[in-house]
């Protein structure tokens, strides 16, 4: 059985279709990465992974049951900008989570488990590289290290599935690649499901065990709301193994032009 099952799915808000027809089935511990032009509804996808929107019509299964309409600790997530507390250090950012859920009256753990939950905490800010910046505030943190903490928050409560929303758009190359390395060592010892939106074609090819396409297979210029994106192309990938190189030009030219009309 899949881990994740979607069936004729769809998205409106009122009278735009943003997404229409999707089907999909997902294994665990796959590494999925989403592409498509600006506005094509892949966030919106990822937003329904992780129950913060239901779908219009069709079905989100989880191992065969439908997925909790809200966000759930089975699911984490990291956005592009804006997920750490700027005001707290990094380990109260990452200790957080488990505060909240523990102790959602006084936001605060005491004793044993307190002493557990730092534990585990520390341990994930080593995980991701920032063992010695636990104490910072998250504010004196470079763009890079926000985001290693933006994944160690997202990793703490242990989740079967993670949504990366453009989480390396804003950084420099050099650091990406770093942030790519991470990643991938991250999904290699957890065996943890990916979902990752990338602007970004070989981030999208380098990273995925699969590449998914989004785009419109129908379009009426006269009523640009009438339908919606669907996954057009879905490219298994092999890991530092030979990519479908003659399928990149055209599927960049593709996304550009889109991108470029839209901004024009
Ligand atoms: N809550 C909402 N209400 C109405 N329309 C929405 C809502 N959220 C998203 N949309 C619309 O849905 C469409 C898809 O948006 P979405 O952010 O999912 O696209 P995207 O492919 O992730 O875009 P980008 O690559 O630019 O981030 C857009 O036209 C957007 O305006």
């Amino acid at each position: 059985m899949s881990a994740i099952e979607i069936c004729s799915l769809w998205k409106e808000y009122g009278s735009t279709v943003v997404l229409e027809n999707i089907d999909l089935q997902v294994s665990a511990g796959e590494f999925v990465t989403l592409v498509g032009a600006s506005g094509c509804g892949k966030s919106t996808f990822l937003r329904m992974l992780l129950g913060a929107e239901s779908p219009t019509r069709g079905q989100l299964l989880l191992d065969g049951a439908p997925m909790t309409p809200e966000p759930g600790p089975d699911r984490g997530v990291v956005f592009q900008k804006y997920s750490v507390f700027p005001h707290l250090t990094a380990i109260a950012n990452v200790l957080i989570a488990e505060e909240m859920e523990q102790a959602p009256w006084l936001g605060r753990l005491f004793g044993s488990a307190r002493h557990e939950a730092l534990a585990q905490a520390h341990d994930m800010l080593e995980r991701v590289g920032l063992g010695p910046a636990a104490d910072k505030y998250a504010s004196e943190l470079s763009g890079g290290m926000q985001q290693r903490l933006a994944i160690a928050q997202a990793l703490m409560k242990n989740p079967r599935i993670l949504l990366l929303d453009e989480p390396f758009g804003a950084l420099d190359p050099g650091i990406r690649k770093d942030m790519h390395a991470l990643i991938l060592d991250l999904w290699e010892r957890s065996g943890i499901t990916i979902f990752m939106v990338t602007h970004d074609l070989k981030e999208g090819f380098d990273l995925g065990t699969r590449l998914l396409v989004f785009d419109k297979v129908r379009d009426d210029p006269q009523a640009p709301e009438a339908y919606g994106a669907t996954i057009t192309y879905d490219i298994p990938l092999q890991h530092g193994g030979q990519q479908p190189a003659e399928l990149a030009p055209a599927l960049q030219a593709r996304l550009s032009s889109t991108h470029n009309k839209e901004n024009a």
